[in-house]
């Protein structure tokens, strides 16, 4: 339906880099590519039919490669989503963003945006100079999305390959192809399909406007690390995030958060220095339950539930900024 552009929804594109501003060598180049080339402005004007669904403004908050990613960008990031979504002229945000950490700069984001409005974290498996790039289709219907009165209230929304996600359950499942972001067993929430956003689900947990955290004074994060669980585990690695000052560890154990009998002595000793230790799963699907594989009562440890290990440091170091108590913080990963 075309309505009168004074009738569109605003919606501001932050750029923030990644493949979907990536360029290569040749059009047959899909991997080797530069990350994070192209302006914010030059992806908007690729894509004309934008101006259809939505009245676009476009800010280049950063220009980098998803991978280099911190806590510092996180904290400026979604300071201005609170900025801008506090603006009446302001109904939606998209943020362009590489694939490589996306799910984990939107489920920060799910957990400390302060508005109803939709946000839409959107990018790209290939460059733009590809054939078939999929970026422009994934600016578009993410423009879309967050243009629409469906997607208010649904917390941050991930929008790749004509599906909709929730930023906590979604993850990127293949190093390359198109359909790299899924919701294995939670379920996606919806498509994307003829210019309509179709949902079929929405999350349980609390998200955006229902949950505790303010960064609105924060500069930076308390430090969390992730250690990762393997056979023949010993307590290097633990150790060294320990020794370098972590305040809590995510341990990314085998199976179902199991711990290994040769790492078990050096989670205790860090425990009883004060550090948080959360049980994950590499498995990166099911529960992590407590009291399960370990006797977390005992321990004084946290379990995951359902958070894969890197979005467990996320709710872990926005926990910490709350609460050092153990059981407090295990409630909060029943409630995000
Ligand atoms: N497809 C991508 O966007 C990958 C890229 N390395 C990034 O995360 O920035």
């Amino acid at each position: 339906a075309a309505a009168s552009a004074d009738k569109l929804a605003h919606v501001t594109i932050l750029a923030t880099g990644g493949t979907i501003a990536g360029s290569g060598a040749t059009s047959t180049t899909t991997v080797g590519y530069t990350a994070a080339t192209v302006g914010v402005d030059r992806l908007i004007q690729a894509v004309p039919e934008l101006a259809k669904v939505a009245q676009v403004k476009g800010e280049q908050v950063f220009q980098i490669a998803s991978e280099n990613m911190s806590n510092e960008h996180w904290l400026t990031l979604a300071k201005r989503v609170n900025t801008l979504l506090a603006q009446p002229d302001v109904d939606g945000i998209v943020i362009t963003h590489g694939t490589d950490t996306l799910e984990e700069t939107a489920y920060f984001l799910d957990l400390v945006v302060k508005s109803k409005k939709p946000v839409v974290l959107v990018g790209a498996m290939r460059p733009g100079t590809a054939l078939s790039a999929d970026g422009p289709i994934n600016l578009y219907n993410a423009v879309l999305l967050a243009a629409s009165q469906d997607a208010v209230g649904k917390g941050v929304l991930v929008a790749l390959n004509d599906q909709i996600h929730a930023a906590r359950d979604v993850t990127k499942t293949n190093t390359s192809t198109l359909d790299s972001f899924k919701t294995p067993e939670l379920g996606m929430l919806g498509y994307i399909q003829g210019n309509k956003p179709y949902f079929y689900h929405v999350s349980t947990r609390k998200h955006t406007v229902d949950t505790e955290f303010d960064i609105s004074k924060l500069d930076a994060l308390p430090q969390v690390d992730i250690v990762y669980g393997y056979a023949n585990m010993g307590p290097a690695a633990l150790n060294a995030v320990v020794a370098s000052g972590a305040k809590g560890v995510i341990h990314a154990g085998v199976g179902d958060g199991s711990l290994a009998g040769k790492v078990l002595p050096a989670l205790k000793a860090a425990r009883q220095q004060g550090v948080l230790i959360v049980r994950a799963s590499r498995v990166g699907q099911g529960i992590v339950a407590r009291n399960g594989e370990a006797n977390d009562d005992e321990l004084d440890f946290v379990a995951a539930d359902t958070l894969n290990p890197q979005k467990a440091r996320i709710l872990l170091m926005l926990a910490l900024t709350r609460s050092t108590d153990s059981k407090e913080i295990q409630h909060m990963f029943y409630r995000y």
